[in-house]
């Protein structure tokens, strides 16, 4: 048997800014609840051997429910309060794992991920043991401190990244544990880790994709609504 890879959906957020009132994972988008829409991405992927949800604190039974159609879902796990927190969480889940697994890391909130990005970030893995999603920015990206422009970085170098972020689990496992003895920790995706603890590992940027956008604010919910509404049946 080869290399194993495990997707681990993380949805252990609560959806404050969008403020529906519950974890933003379990609205429908299509009449689809959005988790259910980032599971089966992985879950019909053929290089995808098992899923992993990580689930908000007191919603794990509805997670449970939403995910029990699909086959590769090997369980429902707590998440943490941030997440990193809850990206600590898949890890310790995966404790028992051979350091050369594969591991990718995708927010439940991009529920249009397609198996071309997926397969993009499998590809690199061959090569890379850190490999993210970016997308070019067509607005102009500037460094903003105390309302003053401090830099303005060149447009064409900037990308803006999605997920899954993929990683060679052993890589990922040592930048948390040097993560986690940091005090200071604090970090928005799983490759800024990696970015800042273990500063040798280079992270391949593949190319992600405009459809998959995370549903973080009311608007994104429009766009979504559009977005599934453009899908063949
Ligand atoms: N404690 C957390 C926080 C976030 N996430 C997940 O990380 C992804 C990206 O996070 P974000 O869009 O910020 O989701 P929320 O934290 O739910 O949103 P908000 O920050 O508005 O509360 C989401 O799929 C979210 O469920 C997580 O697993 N655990
Ligand atoms: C991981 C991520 O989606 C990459 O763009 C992003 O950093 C998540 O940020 P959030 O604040 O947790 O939504």
């Amino acid at each position: 048997m080869g290399t194993r890879t495990v997707a681990v959906v993380l949805a252990g957020g609560v959806g404050a800014r969008l403020g529906a009132g519950r974890p933003k994972q379990l609205l429908e988008i299509g009449g689809r609840p959005i988790l259910a829409r980032a599971v089966a991405a992985f879950d019909a992927h053929p290089r995808i051997d098992e899923v992993l949800v990580v689930m908000a604190s007191g919603h794990l039974r509805a997670a449970a429910a939403i995910v029990a159609p699909f086959g590769k879902v090997a369980g429902v796990v707590e998440g943490g309060d941030t997440r990193t927190a809850s990206t600590v969480a898949a890890l310790e889940a995966l404790a028992g794992r051979p350091d050369d697994v594969r591991v990718l890391f995708h927010d439940a909130a991009r529920p249009f991920v397609g198996a071309a990005v997926i397969d993009r970030v499998l590809d690199a893995l061959d090569g890379d043991a850190a490999v993210a999603v970016g997308v070019p920015s067509p607005d102009t990206i500037v460094v903003v401190e105390d309302g003053l422009v401090a830099s303005m970085p060149s447009r064409e170098t900037m990308s803006r990244f999605q997920t899954p972020q993929g990683f060679v689990l052993g890589t990922i496992r040592k930048a948390y544990e040097i993560a986690l003895a940091d005090p200071e920790l604090a970090a928005t995706d799983d490759c800024g880790i990696v970015h800042r603890y273990l500063p040798d590992v280079p992270i391949r940027v593949v190319a992600g994709d405009d459809r998959n956008l995370k549903v973080t604010r009311p608007l994104d919910l429009s766009l979504a609504e559009h977005i599934a509404a453009e899908e063949t049946p």
